[in-house]
């Protein structure tokens, strides 16, 4: 089939009701659904992006193997040109939902490529998984699929490995072997986008002890696979909410949710990894599983930069961007712009060919990329919440706006500095207050702290990585001068 429609993947999401519970309820519509349907419209757009005329040379490209035309998340990038056309979807698709929707389609098909591209690594395990990888990619590939994924355990006791836990199936493990497939119980989280999704692929972050091999799993299920269930968290926006008076939230929110595998069975073709704890914990690193970095890195300088101009016309709206205080905390949001835009560049300028001959960014600015978003993007919006400051909290809705009765005081009081109307003051601080205040905004914030795993363990297993392949030696060479110099003078 090659590239979908946005109508070919609405159809999709109307042929199939997985189980999904919202607010205590199975919905079985979705695509009716109020808290879906708008985030359903702006993924269908994202495909109807493949087709027009402007970007489909952009964002798509030929298949070498099937001679249809797939999505630049399918290519296996063989040198700068690949990665750049890799890049620009990332870009477009970003640019097309302000950075606000990190999980689109692009995000998990980059991972499933990548993780195809390495069959090596399950083939030493098992060929079976190293060709039913393969297998899995070409179909989702040709099929233009939408994944979501559940990497996480539950967060019950994280002092705990996944063995010791009250019940050995809280954590989602495997119970028995039978002819149709590999039958798994439990839980996974933080499937976001899920319910609006066509396929869940399951893999895990390292961490893996002796004992957890039942637990040590990889595979991918259509994600109205009988057993599993979708409990959506409580939404941010009913879906009913105007578009005027929430710009943002009433558009891009992302539903997160938990999944429950109750005796799911899963195919023996679509198991990628099992049982096995040294494969599990080696998958990330030894699969270039980590090259949806490059996603999250146009992404998120996408978002930041979103952030960055709404505060700075939050600013210029209220005349307050001549003072210095304001000034600075301005320059600070674009210096971090630039820095990330700066370490994507060498990230792609600074690309390695490995040993299969697939062209990979350079990893230490993509994880340093990774290690500042978590704490510029929090601070773009406490930056817009200061600056915005009360008048933030004052927005009118649409209907008190347009009332005969109210509409003077509106329009005298709720202006902005000269030559900016109410209108445009108003519409501009809704917009923002999305960002910075509501639900959906801080969900936002709470993405970008935690969305590829603990920043904090990250920075710690980055600086470890980074020590075994540093010798910094830059301080021998000075205390060699300094001993050499002595022995002259003595
Ligand atoms: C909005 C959002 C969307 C997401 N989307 C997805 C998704 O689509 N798919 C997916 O799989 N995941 C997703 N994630 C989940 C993300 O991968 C996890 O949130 C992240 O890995 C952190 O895990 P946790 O939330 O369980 O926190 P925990 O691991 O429970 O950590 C809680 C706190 O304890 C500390 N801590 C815990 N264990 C240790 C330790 N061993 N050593 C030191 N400190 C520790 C942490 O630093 C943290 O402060 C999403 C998260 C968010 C917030």
């Amino acid at each position: 089939m090659g590239i979908r429609t946005g109508a070919q993947y609405i159809d999709g999401l109307r042929s199939r009701t997985p189980e999904i519970w919202l607010g205590g309820r199975r919905v079985m519509d979705i695509v009716n659904e109020d808290n879906f349907r708008q985030p359903i419209r702006e993924i269908a757009k994202l495909y109807d992006m493949q087709h027009s005329p402007e970007y489909q040379d952009k964002i798509t490209s030929i298949c070498e193997d099937t001679g249809e035309r797939v999505s630049n998340a399918f290519i296996v990038p063989k040198n700068y040109e690949d990665l750049m056309k890799r890049r620009t979807l990332f870009e477009v698709w970003a640019e097309a939902t302000f950075g606000l929707m990190g999980r689109t389609p692009d995000f998990l098909n980059t991972t499933v490529t990548s993780m195809a591209s390495s069959p090596d690594f399950f083939a030493q395990y098992n060929p079976q998984w190293a060709e039913n990888i393969q297998n899995y990619y070409k179909y989702i590939r040709d099929n233009d699929l939408f994944l979501t994924h559940a990497l996480i355990n539950p967060q019950n006791d994280r002092s705990k490995p996944s063995h010791q836990q009250k019940d050995i199936f809280t954590h989602l493990g495997a119970v028995e072997e039978t002819s149709e497939g590999l039958v798994v119980r439990g839980s996974k989280m933080l499937a976001t986008l899920a319910p609006i999704t066509d396929e869940v692929i399951i893999y895990s972050f390292p961490g893996f002890r002796p004992g957890d091999e039942r637990y040590a799993l990889a595979f991918a299920i259509p994600i109205d696979t009988p057993g599993l269930r979708i409990l959506c968290r409580e939404p941010a926006q009913d879906g009913k909410r105007p578009l005027i008076d929430h710009p943002l939230a009433s558009r891009f929110e992302e539903m997160d949710a938990v999944l429950v595998f109750n005796d799911v069975v899963v195919p023996w073709d679509r198991i990628f990894l099992y049982n096995n704890c040294e494969a599990a914990n080696q998958l990330y690193s030894k699969t270039g599983l980590s090259q949806n970095t490059h996603q999250n890195g146009v992404r998120g300088l996408v978002k930041l930069k979103f952030a960055t101009q709404v505060a700075a016309r939050v600013a210029d709206a209220i005349g307050v961007d001549g003072f210095l205080n304001v000034q600075t905390q301005l320059g600070e949001l674009v210096q971090s712009v630039e820095t990330i835009r700066a370490l994507l560049r060498t990230a792609e300028r600074e690309f390695e060919v490995n040993a299969r001959g697939e062209a990979i960014p350079a990893s230490i600015p993509l994880e340093t990329i990774r290690g500042i978003l978590p704490k510029a993007y929090p601070r773009a919006i406490e930056v817009i919440q200061t600056i915005g400051a009360g008048g933030l909290l004052l927005s009118p809705t649409a209907n008190d706006y347009q009332h005969p009765e109210l509409r003077e005081d509106f329009d005298k009081y709720y202006g902005g500095r000269e030559g900016v109307s109410a209108t445009e003051r108003v519409q501009l601080f809704k917009l923002a207050w999305d960002l910075c205040g509501e639900a959906f905004g801080q969900r936002l914030v709470q993405y970008e702290r935690y969305y590829s795993g603990d920043p904090v363990r990250k920075l710690g297993m980055f600086y470890s990585n980074f020590k075994k392949n540093n010798e910094f030696t830059m301080v021998d060479d000075a205390l060699k001068g300094v001993i050499e110099s002595e022995v002259e003078v003595g």
